[in-house]
């Protein structure tokens, strides 16, 4: 529960100072939805990671006081951003400092999908390592590949950055429009859908979760992509159609996924999609680093406090 004074302004530069009275879920599982819609009743501002939903019910059950939602994630689809939008609630964000960290495990993901790293550390343990043979766990390289960025934004390019000294021939990404300043730091061309589709020889997703892009990666797409195309996705799961994913992985109409992000998570271990040797499902760990997940907590934090004293949050977002 957050209570906050302004208390005095000393300098005319000064950031007032607030005083906070916070309460913290103190454990890493997340808060009983209950439980949070009681402990929410009055507060000023939360501050939320991307398990806890964001909307009408527990913007009623707050109250009239809440000015601020601070998540700690790049991602906003658990938040109802019309009600908060009507409620007139301002939302913080933690963009950027995680950029670097989630491009790294994408092409760490990306390459243990498409040189089969995980069959193989299998193979080496359970006595399927016989001797040298020709095509044994061949996989596909990226030298002279074509890679598809689906929704290029400051994570796709720096996916891109990464990926070039592979010997990536060709960048290729979509989006609702051009974004030629983004596509220009990685000379990327701007395709048509059909087009990421039937060129890439690496696709990965790093667009958001919205209405328009949910399920947007279904049988449309996969039966358009080569057949030895690698899809991988670092953004949510919901914009993939995971039964089209499923029938396009076991029937070789594509080569192999690789998934930080799945629904729901976590994903149930009899899925399906757990059989499969050619997807690589990883427990949406993007973001996992010390470094980074220090800089999300301390912008999350800032973001709130900032919208408490009335002021631009570092990482606003635009509602
Ligand atoms: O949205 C985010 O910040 C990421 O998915 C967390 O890893």
């Amino acid at each position: 529960r957050i209570r906050f004074n302004l208390l005095k302004k000393k300098k005319k530069k000064r950031l007032p100072f607030i005083k906070v009275q916070f309460e913290m879920w103190d454990s890493d599982e997340p808060v009983p939805r209950l439980e949070l819609l009681k402990k929410v009743k009055g507060c000023d501002g939360i501050l939320c990671v991307l398990t806890e939903k964001i909307d009408a019910q527990l913007l009623e059950a707050a109250g009239p006081n809440l000015k601020v939602v601070s998540t700690m994630s790049v991602g906003f689809d658990h938040l109802s951003l019309d009600e908060l939008k009507k409620r007139g609630i301002r939302v913080g964000y933690t963009p950027d400092v995680l950029t670097d960290c989630v491009a790294e495990l994408t092409v760490a993901l990306l390459l243990a999908t498409s040189r089969r790293l995980i069959e193989a550390t299998h193979e080496a343990k359970t006595g399927g390592w016989g001797t040298w043979r020709t095509l044994w766990l061949c996989g596909h390289e990226l030298a002279n590949s074509t890679v598809g960025i689906l929704g290029l934004g400051r994570i796709g390019v720096a996916i891109a950055e990464r990926l070039k000294p592979f010997k990536v021939k060709k960048f290729i990404y979509t989006d609702v429009a051009p974004r030629p300043e983004l596509a220009n730091m990685i000379e990327a061309e701007y395709v048509s859908f059909d087009e990421l589709a039937k060129q890439s020889d690496f696709l990965a997703v790093c667009c958001a979760l919205t209405q328009e892009t949910h399920g947007i990666c279904n049988w449309n797409l996969f039966s358009k992509m080569k057949k030895n195309a690698i899809f991988i996705n670092t953004s949510r799961g919901g914009v993939v159609n995971q039964e089209d994913l499923y029938e396009a992985l076991s029937t070789g109409l594509i080569a192999g996924a690789g998934l930080d992000v799945t629904t729901p998570e976590p994903l149930p271990t009899h899925h399906p999609l757990f059989t499969l040797k050619n997807c690589v499902i990883l427990p949406h760990i993007a973001s996992a680093s010390y470094t980074t997940r220090n800089a999300m907590s301390a912008l999350a934090a800032n973001n709130l406090l900032a919208g408490l004293r009335g002021e631009p949050m570092p990482k606003e977002l635009k509602l």
